[in-house]
């Protein structure tokens, strides 16, 4: 069982920056989603990812963690720019974060632990029973019962799924964890529950989350700081200074029926 403790990591102005990402400009033939973003991530912070449909949500997530090119800027995560580097940084720097995407992208002819153990066999030396046993002990960090191990997903519930998406995402002690609307289809109880589990991993592991999310009640539960993509730039801060921004979209985005309600919560 993780024990949940206080968020001791300090993640203030002066705490490491783990991603960087200056002057990023994407375009898709004449349609232009970023032009110009900066984004500093902190060791150690939650950072939500909010924004309208098809600002580059998602987009930007897949060029920081290199599975698109940008047509101009500079990406880096932990100190390695994914665009200059050679295959072999790449691959090191890729052990050292996990993704859960938003359907889980589990492989549906493996066991939740067939899964889990992708990366371990992938990425280290480890024999087959320590493997087992590793896939064994993230299955049960995420709340799963220890049945799901031998279970294909399509016999798992939305969020049981996305849990075990989570198990797989930490398969490798990741330092930077990636989620990609995490919360989307659950109910608000299960999106609940699943807020809380990412807030205790994030404090019992000191992890470094990027989470890109439409759910204001996960902003408000989990983020230390909130990245808002508009006008195919980016603003950030923490909740109270985005509650102050005058830009209509980020103004109604926060004061509308479900911040407010968020914010009652
Ligand atoms: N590979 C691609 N080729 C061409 N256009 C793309 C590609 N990927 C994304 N786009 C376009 O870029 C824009 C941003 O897409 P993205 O998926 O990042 O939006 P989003 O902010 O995550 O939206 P949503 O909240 O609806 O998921 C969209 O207009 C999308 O159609």
């Amino acid at each position: 069982m993780i024990q949940d403790g206080p968020k001791d990591m300090a993640v203030g102005n002066n705490a490491e920056p783990v991603i960087q990402v200056h002057g990023l400009v994407t375009r898709f033939g004449r349609q232009t989603v970023h032009e110009g973003v900066d984004l500093e991530v902190r060791r150690g912070e939650v950072m939500g990812v909010v924004g309208g449909s098809g600002t580059g949500k998602s987009v930007l997530l897949k060029e920081i963690i290199g599975l698109l090119r940008p047509t101009a800027g500079r990406v880096e995560v932990l100190g390695t720019n994914m665009w200059t580097a050679d295959s072999a940084a790449r691959r090191r720097i890729q052990s050292r974060w996990g993704v859960l995407f938003q359907d889980g992208a589990l492989f549906s002819s493996m066991t939740v632990a067939e899964n889990v153990m992708v990366a371990l066999k992938e990425h280290t030396h480890l024999d087959a029973c320590l493997i087992q046993e590793l896939a064994r002990i993230k299955i049960s960090m995420v709340g799963l019962p220890p049945d799901s191990c031998s279970k294909y997903p399509s016999q798992l519930s939305g969020g049981m799924r996305k849990r075990a998406g989570l198990a797989r995402a930490l398969a490798l002690d990741p330092e930077i964890l990636f989620l990609d609307e995490p919360t989307a289809g659950l109910d608000p109880i299960g999106a609940a529950a699943f807020d809380e589990l990412i807030g205790t991993l994030q404090r019992s592991l000191g992890l470094t989350v990027v989470m890109v999310t439409h759910d204001l009640d996960s902003l408000y539960a989990i983020c230390d700081r909130i990245a808002v993509l508009v006008d195919r730039k980016i603003t950030v801060g923490t909740i109270d200074m985005l509650l102050a921004d005058t830009h209509p979209w980020i103004h109604d985005y926060f004061h509308g029926p479900r911040g407010r309600a968020a914010v009652k919560r």
